[in-house]
């Protein structure tokens, strides 16, 4: 199972750098997220790294709609993700793992929406993630936001194998659409 998922992440970074070398694809803000922006809204986001989707015209919509943004912060492998608050003047500083990420004096905060990087996704909308469970367990903490994976179409696979620790995303957005779960 770990070598499978290590296999396939292996694989799927691949495919995902050279798509996005060749087509230098962009996300649209889907009409689903608009519904759910709104003053106070807590959207948290990711500074993307390399070829992952990038959340930008999502997060600029959030911030036109006066939502509180948030961005992912990492201390260690072993220690739980948090959302910690993103303003303007939010001085960005490089964290572990090649993440760019709030300074850790920034509050921490409760997100409404997980805007979600991820390797590699499924009909169903289960996740493949980097390996270190960082929202796997973000999602448990945070069972009532609504979790929209981002991911470029060639990420997509046919099926991914689950854990019982994984949690499927509400939806996903690539450059060429939005995904709900397929029911089975
Ligand atoms: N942009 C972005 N931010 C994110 C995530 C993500 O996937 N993308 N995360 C999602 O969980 C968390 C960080 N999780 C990570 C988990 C593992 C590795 C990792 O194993 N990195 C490799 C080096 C990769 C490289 O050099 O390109 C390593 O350390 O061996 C990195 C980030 C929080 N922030
Ligand atoms: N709710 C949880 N509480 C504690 N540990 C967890 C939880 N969910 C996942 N983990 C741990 O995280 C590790 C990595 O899981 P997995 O390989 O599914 O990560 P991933 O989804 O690919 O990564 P990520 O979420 O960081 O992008 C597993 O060893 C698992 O035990």
């Amino acid at each position: 199972m770990t070598l499978d998922k290590k296999a396939l992440r292996a694989q799927l970074r691949a495919a995902r750098d050279a798509f996005f070398v060749q087509s230098r694809p962009r996300l649209a803000v889907p009409d689903l997220l608009r519904t759910r922006l709104a003053p106070g809204v807590v959207v948290a986001s990711y500074l993307p790294v390399g070829s992952e989707a990038d959340p930008a015209p999502l997060v600029d919509a959030a911030r036109d709609a006066g939502c509180v943004l948030a961005l992912a912060w990492v201390a260690d492998r072993a220690t739980p993700m948090e959302f910690l608050r993103w303003d303007a003047d939010t001085a960005i500083e490089a964290g572990p793992l090649g993440l760019r990420q709030p300074p850790r004096s920034a509050p921490a905060v409760v997100p409404d929406v997980i805007l979600t990087p991820l390797v590699g996704f499924d009909s169903k909308l289960n996740r493949l993630g980097q390996g270190a469970g960082f929202y796997d367990r973000a999602f448990a903490q945070h069972g009532g936001a609504w979790r929209l994976g981002l991911a470029w179409s060639v990420q997509q696979v046919p099926e991914l194998p689950a854990d019982p620790w994984d949690v499927p995303l509400h939806a996903l957005l690539t450059e060429q659409a939005l995904h709900l779960p397929e029911q089975r």
